[in-house]
């Protein structure tokens, strides 16, 4: 059989799933929306979202055109997806590995975009053979030629390469089947070679335990074999093994080249993380496949229930979301202000929404979040050195030597009218610049940015003074020390540890007086007034007070408008439900994401 083994890489919203469709389409197969309606896991907040967020990988039999009518020659492509967001950049490029060729989606209305780039340096990074397509041609503001021309000047594709197409319409299709089995070369791992799979996804199926996505590079694989995972030691044997297509079909046996699935009574998804290699213990092969990186959370967040009784709950839902995802971890944190929890770590903001949001949903629970923090590594006066996520157990300033926090390298895209406000938010966020290149009328700065300063509103208002133009990419590069201390906040003269961050000297004031602004807003009236503090080491910074109220909030109502009455009461007991009690007042859940909020 002639494989080609492909992958779709692309900016969010150039339009990949729309595409990867109308191949599918073309081809016979089930829509990827359909599928997705069918078969494995069917994760509503990702077609909610529109983000693709596991990769789903798919067999696919293409004939080619034979101009003879005698029916041309048969392939099996493996079309496999690709997460499309910053936080799950490994994940992409363990897809990626497992690819002989991709496609490199760029909308023709929007040009090269930063993740454009990241993605396709990924590709280059993993010797695969890139076929550049302009998408959305159908666009009234399309710009086929030019967006090819930024292709080749950024990327280094020549333009004349580019395929033209729409995933609405369908032009182009035809087309990008065929360069896909003319310029992707057949992959050319030795079948009689000692067995070297990698793992490029995993999923946890009730019934079957979990199940590896791989890719077999070389050696084959079968029915019974004892396989061994190299970055742990275990053994497995194997249970059942098939390909996609696109549900799970079972077969006896996955030869290099392929790519399949396979069951082998794995129960813990840890023991199958995204980038090992699989052999077999009768025929070893020596090496793995290089770059095998664990999942390590780097944002951490503490979940508490509003409701105590749902701590167990909570634990639960916690557990069998940890089934399906190896990068996400918790346990147990405990919180004077808001009782027992977890500390959550998450591959960045967008994973720690999508978990949050599902324990909401598909668990029905409410919960209070704490604003997100990284990891901070500290040098204590007597030389101890240790790490938190934690802020509410940093150390005051007199008993640190020096801290340390993680920097990350950012790359943002934008059109040049922009470069000025963008280079101060930049600078604001204690950035430091690396370069700057100039791409038509376009530019690429690249910054060296401490990785806690883009955790709260930085992406939003990118956007904002970009009128949405400007896209970002980002990876944690090294740690560097700074000036860091910790701002806790008091509500009515009590500290509440969970409200506690921790913030560069220089903005320390600043942040403490939005805080305490922000809450005094959102923390309902009470009978009397309630002050609201934030402090450093014991002195207050910041001061405000939730004012005492005076009239009943139905007074407003003034001449008994019924349905205006009732949706207030509703309005009211909703937000009930986010609330938190805390010594004699109720916050709510905005309250501990204040530092969160976009206004300065
Ligand atoms: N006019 C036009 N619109 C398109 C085309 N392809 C996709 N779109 C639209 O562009 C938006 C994004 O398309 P998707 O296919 O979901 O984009 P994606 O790249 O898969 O997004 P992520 O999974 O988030 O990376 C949707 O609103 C589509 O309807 C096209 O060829 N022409």
């Amino acid at each position: 059989m002639k494989f080609r083994n492909f992958s779709i890489i692309a900016h969010v919203d150039h339009g990949k799933s729309t595409l990867a469709d109308r191949i599918l389409e073309s081809l016979g197969a089930m829509g990827e929306r359909d599928k997705r309606e069918q078969t494995l896991d069917t994760l509503e907040l990702e077609r909610e979202r529109g983000i693709t967020i596991k990769s789903t990988p798919v067999r696919l039999n293409y004939t080619r055109p034979d101009s003879s009518g005698h029916g041309g020659e048969e392939y099996v492509f493996n079309l496999i997806d690709t997460p499309g967001h910053v936080d799950f950049g490994y994940e992409v490029s363990r897809s990626l590995a497992a690819c002989e060729g991709v496609l490199l989606l760029v909308d023709a209305s929007q040009g090269v975009e930063a993740q454009t780039i990241v993605n396709a340096y990924l590709a280059i990074d993993s010797n695969l053979t890139i076929i550049p397509v302009v998408n959305k041609i159908d666009l009234p503001a399309a710009d086929p030629e030019g967006a090819a021309q930024e292709l080749e000047e950024i990327v280094g594709i020549p333009a004349e390469d580019a395929i033209f197409a729409s995933g609405k319409t369908g032009a182009g299709v035809a087309e990008i089947l065929e360069a896909i089995v003319e310029r992707i070369p057949a992959p050319s791992g030795d079948p009689e070679a000692p067995l070297k799979a990698l793992i490029f996804d995993s999923i946890y199926d009730a019934y079957q335990g979990v199940l590896l996505f791989v890719r077999v590079l070389e050696g084959r694989v079968g029915l019974k074999d004892k396989i061994n995972l190299f970055s742990n030691g275990k053994n497995f044997e194997v249970d059942r093994l098939g390909t996609f297509s696109p549900g799970l079909i079972v077969g006896k046996t996955l030869e290099a080249g392929e790519v399949g699935w396979i069951a082998a009574g794995i129960r813990d998804i840890q023991d199958a993380q995204v980038g090992d290699t699989i052999t077999r213990t009768d025929f070893p092969t020596l090496e793995p496949f290089p770059g095998f990186k664990p999942a390590q959370p780097v944002v951490f967040s503490g979940l508490f229930p509003t409701d105590t009784e749902d701590y167990r709950k909570l634990r639960e839902a916690l557990e069998r979301l940890k089934l399906n995802d190896a990068a996400f971890s918790f346990e147990p944190e405990t919180s004077e202000a808001l009782g027992f929890g977890f500390r959550c770590g998450f591959l960045g903001l967008l994973h720690a929404e999508i978990v949050q949001e599902r324990l909401e949903r598909e668990f029905d629970l409410d919960l209070i979040a704490t604003a997100p923090a990284v990891i901070y590594r500290i040098t204590m006066n007597d030389g101890e050195v240790f790490q938190t996520q934690n802020p509410a157990q940093f150390p005051t300033r007199d008993r640190m030597e020096k801290v340390e926090e993680p920097y990350i390298r950012m790359s943002v895209m934008l059109p040049e009218e922009h470069v000025g406000a963008v280079m101060q938010l930049l600078q604001e966020r204690r950035g430091s610049m690396v370069t700057m290149n100039y791409i038509g009328k376009r530019v690429e700065l690249i910054y060296q940015v401490p990785f806690a300063e883009i955790l709260y509103d930085f992406h939003d208002r990118l956007k904002s003074i970009s009128r949405g133009y400007a896209s970002m990419d980002y990876e944690i590069i090294d740690y560097r020390e700074g000036d860091l201390r910790k701002v806790d906040i008091y509500v009515n003269n009590e500290i509440v540890d969970a409200l506690a961050v921790v913030v560069h000297e220089d903005k320390a004031y600043s942040l403490g007086r939005k805080i305490v602004d922000k809450m005094s807003e959102v923390i309902p009236r009470q009978m009397w007034a309630v002050p609201v503090q934030a402090a450093i080491g014991g002195k207050i910074i910041a001061r405000a007070t939730v004012k005492a109220y005076r009239k009943d909030v139905l007074a407003k109502c003034y001449g008994g408008d019924i349905s205006r009455k009732k949706k207030l009461l509703n309005k009211q007991k909703k937000g009930k439900a986010r609330m938190k009690q805390i010594g004699t007042v109720e916050v709510p859940q905005e309250a501990f994401l204040a530092v969160l909020s976009t206004e300065d």
